[in-house]
């Protein structure tokens, strides 16, 4: 099988090149960049075959440096997805300790998705952010400081000699994160349990036009798995939506909700199709939260029904 050149967040020992390692094994030939405009602008000038880059993770959302320029910088298409299970750990200098640290370096994602342990545990540590999780261990064991630590893997752990001095540090064990793999061209065949990404721009600011967004897929029985709004960059207030959606974009029903879109004043960028990593079932779906009391001098509709 032939293996393609993959750009990726490096340096080696990121959470991206798990996932890419974890997702496609010997398919793949994983090349290290600086940041992920880097990755993607790799694929872009075609450096590479593909690139890979996260896009969402189960604490924080988005990842907006992915997100932000599929949207507006590049014509790259999602062709896969992979999703990788994500455990942060604490890495010092061998012979550190939690009580000597006082600085923390990870990339901002990880310092995020770990601010629990580190207001109840580091409270008075400097968090710095830098490029990758790999790039905080490496910083670390290059400095050989006591009093820092990296947020990072367990490869980057073993890489650079560093000891955990805390394990799973994350604010939840269900912690995930969700990758695009990108190519510029062709989109993979429908696979039958397929999603699609979309950035819709309002062509003519109208009252209903989330509505009407909105409508299009429901009326066909479409179920949308994601929807995300992103300033335009045009002008303050002006936001275009990011949907995902259950379906290939070939798929004639998915193919005539865009048609009634275009019709209707939406433009429509592509993001991508590809096979679900987890294909989802109605019948899963979470349970809704209980029911908050509101303000009862709210409007009778935002109560819930007694
Ligand atoms: O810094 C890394 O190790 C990365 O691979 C980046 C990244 C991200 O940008 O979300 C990837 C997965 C985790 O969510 C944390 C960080």
């Amino acid at each position: 099988m032939p293996t393609h050149r993959v750009s990726y967040l490096g340096p080696t020992g990121t959470f991206t090149e798990e996932a890419l390692r974890r997702s496609f094994g010997d398919r793949v030939e994983p090349v290290a960049y600086p940041t992920i405009e880097d990755v993607l602008e790799a694929v872009d000038h075609g450096d590479v075959d593909l690139a890979f880059s996260p896009i969402e993770n189960a604490l924080e959302g988005a990842v907006l440096a992915t997100l932000d320029a599929l949207v507006h910088r590049f014509d790259l298409l999602a062709v896969a997805e992979a999703i990788l299970p994500v455990h942060h750990q604490l890495l010092g200098v061998v012979g550190s300790s939690l009580d000597r640290i006082t600085r923390v370096l990870s990339h901002p994602q990880a310092l995020s998705q770990s601010r629990g342990f580190l207001r109840t545990r580091l409270p008075g540590a400097t968090r710095v952010a830098v490029a990758s999780t790999a790039e905080a261990a490496r910083t670390v064991a290059d400095a050989n400081d006591p009093t820092t630590a990296a947020i990072g893997t367990m490869t980057a752990a073993h890489l650079w000699h560093l000891d955990v001095l805390a394990s799973d540090i994350e604010d939840d064990p269900r912690n995930e994160t969700r990758f695009w793999l990108l190519a510029k061209g062709r989109l993979p065949e429908p696979t039958g349990s397929d999603r699609t990404a979309l950035a819709c721009f309002q062509v003519t600011d109208r009252p209903g036009s989330l509505l009407a967004l909105l409508s299009a897929f429901a009326a066909r029985g479409i179920n949308l798995t994601k929807l995300e709004s992103r300033p335009t960059r045009t002008s303050l207030g002006a936001y275009l939506f990011v949907i995902e959606l259950e379906g290939h974009v070939t798929d004639p029903a998915v193919a005539s909700a865009l048609d009634d879109l275009a019709a209707s004043g939406v433009r429509a960028k592509l993001l991508g199709s590809f096979a679900s990593a987890r294909p989802r079932h109605r019948e899963e779906a979470a349970p809704s939260p209980p029911p908050v009391p509101l303000d009862p001098s709210l409007p009778r509709s935002l109560h819930s029904p007694d």
